[in-house]
Protein backbone atom coordinates (compact mmCIF):
# COMPACT_ATOMS: atom_id res chain seq x y z
CA UNK A 1 0.00 0.00 0.00
CA UNK A 2 1.31 3.31 -0.91
CA UNK A 3 0.36 6.11 1.93
CA UNK A 4 -1.81 9.20 2.15
CA UNK A 5 0.01 12.04 3.27
CA UNK A 6 -1.97 13.80 6.09
CA UNK A 7 -1.29 17.00 5.73
CA UNK A 8 -0.47 18.74 9.22
CA UNK A 9 -0.61 22.20 7.94
CA UNK A 10 -3.26 22.20 5.83
CA UNK A 11 -5.30 20.94 8.70
CA UNK A 12 -3.83 23.45 11.11
CA UNK A 13 -4.89 26.12 8.89
CA UNK A 14 -8.67 24.78 9.37
CA UNK A 15 -8.27 24.49 12.80
CA UNK A 16 -7.48 28.04 13.18
CA UNK A 17 -10.06 29.23 10.61
CA UNK A 18 -12.90 27.78 12.95
CA UNK A 19 -10.81 29.63 15.92
CA UNK A 20 -10.87 32.76 14.14
CA UNK A 21 -14.73 32.64 14.20
CA UNK A 22 -15.05 31.98 17.84
CA UNK A 23 -12.76 34.79 18.55
CA UNK A 24 -14.92 36.57 16.66
CA UNK A 25 -18.04 35.66 18.26
CA UNK A 26 -16.15 35.88 21.64
CA UNK A 27 -15.38 39.66 20.74
CA UNK A 28 -18.91 40.21 19.58
CA UNK A 29 -20.27 38.78 23.48
CA UNK A 30 -17.62 40.32 25.65
CA UNK A 31 -15.90 42.81 24.06
CA UNK A 32 -12.77 42.09 24.25
CA UNK A 33 -10.08 39.17 23.21
CA UNK A 34 -9.34 36.07 24.37
CA UNK A 35 -5.69 36.68 25.61
CA UNK A 36 -2.85 34.42 25.76
CA UNK A 37 -0.19 34.92 27.64
CA UNK A 38 3.52 32.76 27.39
CA UNK A 39 6.03 33.09 29.81
CA UNK A 40 9.60 32.46 28.29
CA UNK A 41 12.81 31.98 30.13
CA UNK A 42 16.11 33.00 29.02
CA UNK A 43 17.74 32.82 25.50
CA UNK A 44 17.53 29.28 24.06
CA UNK A 45 17.58 29.94 20.28
CA UNK A 46 14.46 27.09 19.87
CA UNK A 47 11.99 28.63 22.42
CA UNK A 48 12.82 32.15 21.10
CA UNK A 49 11.44 30.85 17.58
CA UNK A 50 8.93 28.70 18.82
CA UNK A 51 7.49 31.77 21.22
CA UNK A 52 7.75 33.94 18.20
CA UNK A 53 5.34 31.65 16.14
CA UNK A 54 2.97 31.53 18.87
CA UNK A 55 2.79 35.40 19.05
CA UNK A 56 2.03 35.81 15.52
CA UNK A 57 -0.21 32.86 14.96
CA UNK A 58 -2.41 34.12 18.15
CA UNK A 59 -2.34 37.73 16.16
CA UNK A 60 -3.74 35.93 13.07
CA UNK A 61 -6.37 34.81 14.66
CA UNK A 62 -7.30 37.56 16.79
CA UNK A 63 -6.19 36.28 20.19
CA UNK A 64 -4.29 39.21 22.06
CA UNK A 65 -1.00 37.27 22.51
CA UNK A 66 2.10 38.94 25.11
CA UNK A 67 5.02 37.08 25.84
CA UNK A 68 7.12 37.74 29.17
CA UNK A 69 10.34 37.72 28.67
CA UNK A 70 12.52 36.63 31.67
CA UNK A 71 16.39 36.36 32.08
CA UNK A 72 18.18 33.04 32.37
CA UNK A 73 18.84 33.95 35.80
CA UNK A 74 15.20 34.07 37.15
CA UNK A 75 14.66 32.42 40.66
CA UNK A 76 12.46 29.95 41.11
CA UNK A 77 10.40 32.42 43.40
CA UNK A 78 10.23 35.46 41.05
CA UNK A 79 9.00 32.76 38.13
CA UNK A 80 6.52 31.22 40.38
CA UNK A 81 5.21 34.93 41.55
CA UNK A 82 5.12 35.96 37.33
CA UNK A 83 2.94 32.88 37.44
CA UNK A 84 0.19 33.56 39.88
CA UNK A 85 0.10 37.71 38.66
CA UNK A 86 -0.67 35.90 35.23
CA UNK A 87 -3.36 33.97 37.12
CA UNK A 88 -4.79 36.88 38.79
CA UNK A 89 -4.81 39.04 35.77
CA UNK A 90 -9.04 39.31 34.31
CA UNK A 91 -7.84 39.48 30.75
CA UNK A 92 -5.33 36.54 30.72
CA UNK A 93 -7.42 33.28 29.71
CA UNK A 94 -4.45 30.86 28.69
CA UNK A 95 -0.26 30.66 30.36
CA UNK A 96 2.11 28.73 29.01
CA UNK A 97 5.22 28.67 30.44
CA UNK A 98 7.81 27.61 28.07
CA UNK A 99 9.64 24.03 28.36
CA UNK A 100 12.38 23.72 28.91
CA UNK A 101 13.45 25.80 31.88
CA UNK A 102 17.06 26.29 32.79
CA UNK A 103 17.88 23.82 34.77
CA UNK A 104 18.33 25.40 37.87
CA UNK A 105 14.34 25.84 37.96
CA UNK A 106 12.09 23.00 38.52
CA UNK A 107 8.92 23.30 36.10
CA UNK A 108 6.71 20.91 37.89
CA UNK A 109 6.46 23.25 40.94
CA UNK A 110 6.18 25.95 38.44
CA UNK A 111 2.90 23.87 36.45
CA UNK A 112 1.41 23.34 40.09
CA UNK A 113 0.81 27.31 40.68
CA UNK A 114 -0.84 27.34 37.25
CA UNK A 115 -4.46 28.17 37.29
CA UNK A 116 -5.86 25.27 36.00
CA UNK A 117 -8.80 26.86 34.08
CA UNK A 118 -5.98 28.54 32.14
CA UNK A 119 -3.80 25.82 31.73
CA UNK A 120 -3.56 26.15 27.81
CA UNK A 121 -1.07 23.15 27.46
CA UNK A 122 -3.02 21.04 29.43
CA UNK A 123 0.06 20.07 31.99
CA UNK A 124 -1.04 20.69 35.35
CA UNK A 125 -2.65 17.67 37.59
CA UNK A 126 -6.15 18.83 37.21
CA UNK A 127 -6.28 18.61 33.12
CA UNK A 128 -4.50 15.38 33.88
CA UNK A 129 -6.91 13.72 36.27
CA UNK A 130 -9.80 15.44 33.80
CA UNK A 131 -8.28 13.76 30.84
CA UNK A 132 -7.81 10.25 32.54
CA UNK A 133 -11.29 10.35 33.61
CA UNK A 134 -12.52 10.65 30.17
CA UNK A 135 -14.05 14.93 31.52
CA UNK A 136 -14.03 17.94 30.18
CA UNK A 137 -10.98 19.80 30.28
CA UNK A 138 -7.70 21.20 28.58
CA UNK A 139 -5.96 18.74 26.80
CA UNK A 140 -2.10 18.66 25.70
CA UNK A 141 -1.59 20.39 22.45
CA UNK A 142 0.64 18.02 20.43
CA UNK A 143 -1.04 14.93 21.55
CA UNK A 144 -4.60 16.87 21.17
CA UNK A 145 -2.95 17.65 17.30
CA UNK A 146 -2.64 13.91 16.43
CA UNK A 147 -6.43 13.02 17.87
CA UNK A 148 -7.37 15.90 15.56
CA UNK A 149 -5.34 14.34 12.63
CA UNK A 150 -6.60 11.00 13.17
CA UNK A 151 -9.95 12.03 13.22
CA UNK A 152 -9.09 13.10 10.01
CA UNK A 153 -7.87 9.96 8.24
CA UNK A 154 -11.62 8.77 9.08
CA UNK A 155 -9.89 5.15 10.28
CA UNK A 156 -12.14 4.00 13.27
CA UNK A 157 -10.19 4.15 16.31
CA UNK A 158 -12.80 1.91 18.39
CA UNK A 159 -11.36 -1.96 18.73
CA UNK A 160 -7.92 -0.55 16.55
CA UNK A 161 -4.76 -1.55 18.05
CA UNK A 162 -2.67 1.19 18.84
CA UNK A 163 0.74 1.70 19.66
CA UNK A 164 1.87 4.57 21.76
CA UNK A 165 6.00 4.97 21.79
CA UNK A 166 7.27 7.13 24.38
CA UNK A 167 5.84 8.02 27.60
CA UNK A 168 6.60 11.54 28.24
CA UNK A 169 4.27 13.91 30.31
CA UNK A 170 3.81 16.04 27.08
CA UNK A 171 2.74 13.66 24.29
CA UNK A 172 3.02 9.54 25.31
CA UNK A 173 1.17 9.51 28.57
CA UNK A 174 -1.73 12.00 27.37
CA UNK A 175 -2.05 10.93 24.02
CA UNK A 176 -2.55 6.86 25.49
CA UNK A 177 -5.44 8.19 27.38
CA UNK A 178 -7.02 10.04 24.42
CA UNK A 179 -6.65 6.71 22.43
CA UNK A 180 -8.21 4.76 25.27
CA UNK A 181 -11.50 7.47 25.41
CA UNK A 182 -11.91 6.53 21.84
CA UNK A 183 -11.87 3.43 22.51
CA UNK A 184 -8.52 1.73 20.99
CA UNK A 185 -6.73 -0.76 22.57
CA UNK A 186 -3.42 1.01 23.39
CA UNK A 187 0.13 -0.65 24.40
CA UNK A 188 2.25 2.36 25.87
CA UNK A 189 5.77 1.14 24.89
CA UNK A 190 9.03 3.16 26.31
CA UNK A 191 12.54 2.15 26.55
CA UNK A 192 12.45 -0.61 28.47
CA UNK A 193 9.74 -2.51 26.60
CA UNK A 194 11.19 -5.91 24.95
CA UNK A 195 10.87 -6.66 21.38
CA UNK A 196 9.50 -3.18 20.24
CA UNK A 197 9.54 -4.25 16.64
CA UNK A 198 6.62 -7.14 17.32
CA UNK A 199 4.84 -4.49 19.46
CA UNK A 200 4.63 -1.84 16.28
CA UNK A 201 4.53 -4.98 13.61
CA UNK A 202 0.70 -5.82 15.49
CA UNK A 203 -0.16 -2.71 15.62
CA UNK A 204 -3.16 -0.83 13.12
CA UNK A 205 -2.04 3.00 14.88
CA UNK A 206 1.76 3.23 15.55
CA UNK A 207 2.67 7.06 17.66
CA UNK A 208 6.11 7.75 17.29
CA UNK A 209 7.14 10.16 19.97
CA UNK A 210 10.24 9.45 21.63
CA UNK A 211 12.69 11.95 19.92
CA UNK A 212 15.45 9.82 18.49
CA UNK A 213 15.48 9.62 14.70
CA UNK A 214 14.40 6.95 12.38
CA UNK A 215 13.81 4.45 15.76
CA UNK A 216 11.01 3.04 13.79
CA UNK A 217 11.60 0.88 11.04
CA UNK A 218 9.37 0.87 7.96
CA UNK A 219 9.22 -2.70 7.54
CA UNK A 220 7.98 -3.09 11.16
CA UNK A 221 4.65 -1.08 9.77
CA UNK A 222 1.82 -3.43 9.16
CA UNK A 223 0.40 -2.96 6.02
CA UNK A 224 -2.48 -0.57 6.15
CA UNK A 225 -1.61 0.84 9.35
CA UNK A 226 -1.84 4.55 10.33
CA UNK A 227 1.57 6.23 10.92
CA UNK A 228 1.96 9.66 13.09
CA UNK A 229 5.41 10.74 13.44
CA UNK A 230 5.64 13.25 16.62
CA UNK A 231 9.42 13.16 16.75
CA UNK A 232 11.34 16.44 15.06
CA UNK A 233 14.75 15.65 15.07
CA UNK A 234 17.81 16.97 13.24
CA UNK A 235 19.98 15.06 11.16
CA UNK A 236 24.01 16.07 10.82
CA UNK A 237 23.35 17.80 7.66
CA UNK A 238 20.67 19.95 9.67
CA UNK A 239 17.36 18.32 8.08
CA UNK A 240 14.67 17.72 10.36
CA UNK A 241 13.63 13.80 10.23
CA UNK A 242 10.81 12.33 12.15
CA UNK A 243 11.01 8.64 14.99
CA UNK A 244 10.13 6.95 12.05
CA UNK A 245 12.01 5.61 8.81
CA UNK A 246 9.36 7.66 6.08
CA UNK A 247 10.05 6.20 3.03
CA UNK A 248 9.90 2.68 3.81
CA UNK A 249 6.74 3.36 6.27
CA UNK A 250 4.94 5.13 3.61
CA UNK A 251 5.33 1.86 1.50
CA UNK A 252 3.38 0.23 3.62
CA UNK A 253 0.86 2.80 5.98
CA UNK A 254 -2.26 3.82 4.86
CA UNK A 255 -2.20 7.22 5.77
CA UNK A 256 1.35 9.07 7.70
CA UNK A 257 2.23 12.19 8.94
CA UNK A 258 5.24 13.69 7.48
CA UNK A 259 8.48 16.02 9.06
CA UNK A 260 7.67 18.64 8.98
CA UNK A 261 4.63 19.55 8.43
CA UNK A 262 2.72 16.76 10.10
CA UNK A 263 2.45 17.17 14.09
CA UNK A 264 4.66 20.40 14.11
CA UNK A 265 2.00 22.45 13.04
CA UNK A 266 -0.88 21.12 14.29
CA UNK A 267 0.56 21.89 18.27
CA UNK A 268 -0.04 25.56 17.55
CA UNK A 269 -3.58 25.53 16.43
CA UNK A 270 -4.23 23.05 19.11
CA UNK A 271 -2.93 25.79 21.47
CA UNK A 272 -4.95 28.89 19.66
CA UNK A 273 -8.25 26.57 19.83
CA UNK A 274 -7.25 25.77 24.43
CA UNK A 275 -6.89 29.22 24.64
CA UNK A 276 -10.70 30.31 22.84
CA UNK A 277 -12.00 27.14 24.98
CA UNK A 278 -10.18 28.53 28.29
CA UNK A 279 -11.44 32.36 27.13
CA UNK A 280 -15.37 30.58 26.47
CA UNK A 281 -15.29 28.64 29.95
CA UNK A 282 -13.84 31.47 32.05
CA UNK A 283 -16.37 33.87 30.57
CA UNK A 284 -19.24 31.79 31.30
CA UNK A 285 -18.92 31.90 35.05
N1 LIG B 1 5.15 24.72 27.37
C1 LIG B 1 5.44 24.26 26.17
N2 LIG B 1 4.45 23.88 25.35
C2 LIG B 1 4.73 23.43 24.08
O1 LIG B 1 3.82 23.06 23.32
C3 LIG B 1 6.10 23.37 23.67
C4 LIG B 1 7.08 23.79 24.58
N3 LIG B 1 6.73 24.22 25.81
N4 LIG B 1 8.39 23.73 24.25
C5 LIG B 1 8.82 23.28 22.95
C6 LIG B 1 7.83 22.33 22.30
C7 LIG B 1 7.99 22.17 20.81
N5 LIG B 1 6.78 22.69 20.20
C8 LIG B 1 6.57 22.80 18.83
C9 LIG B 1 5.69 23.70 18.28
C10 LIG B 1 5.56 23.84 16.90
C11 LIG B 1 6.32 23.08 16.04
C12 LIG B 1 6.21 23.27 14.57
O2 LIG B 1 5.44 24.10 14.10
N6 LIG B 1 6.97 22.52 13.75
C13 LIG B 1 6.97 22.66 12.32
C14 LIG B 1 8.23 23.34 11.84
C15 LIG B 1 9.49 22.76 12.40
C16 LIG B 1 10.74 23.61 12.07
O3 LIG B 1 10.88 24.04 10.92
O4 LIG B 1 11.56 23.80 13.00
C17 LIG B 1 6.79 21.30 11.65
O5 LIG B 1 7.02 20.26 12.31
O6 LIG B 1 6.40 21.28 10.50
C18 LIG B 1 7.19 22.14 16.57
C19 LIG B 1 7.30 22.00 17.94
C20 LIG B 1 5.95 23.13 21.20
N7 LIG B 1 6.49 22.91 22.43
Amino acid sequence: MAAKIIDGKAIAAEVKAEVAQRVTAFVEKHGRAPGLDVVLVGDDPASQVYVGSKEKQAGTVGIRGAVHRMPSDTTQDALEAKVRELNAARDVDGILVQLPLPKHLDSQRVIDVLEPGKDVDGLTPISTGLLWSDRPGLRPCTPWGCMRLLQHTGVALEGARAVVIGRSALVGKPIAAMLVAKNATVTLAHSRTKDLAARVREADIVIAAVGKAELVRGDWIKDGAVVIDVGINRSASGKLIGDVEYAGAAERASWITPVPGGVGPMTIAMLLSNTVDAAERRASW
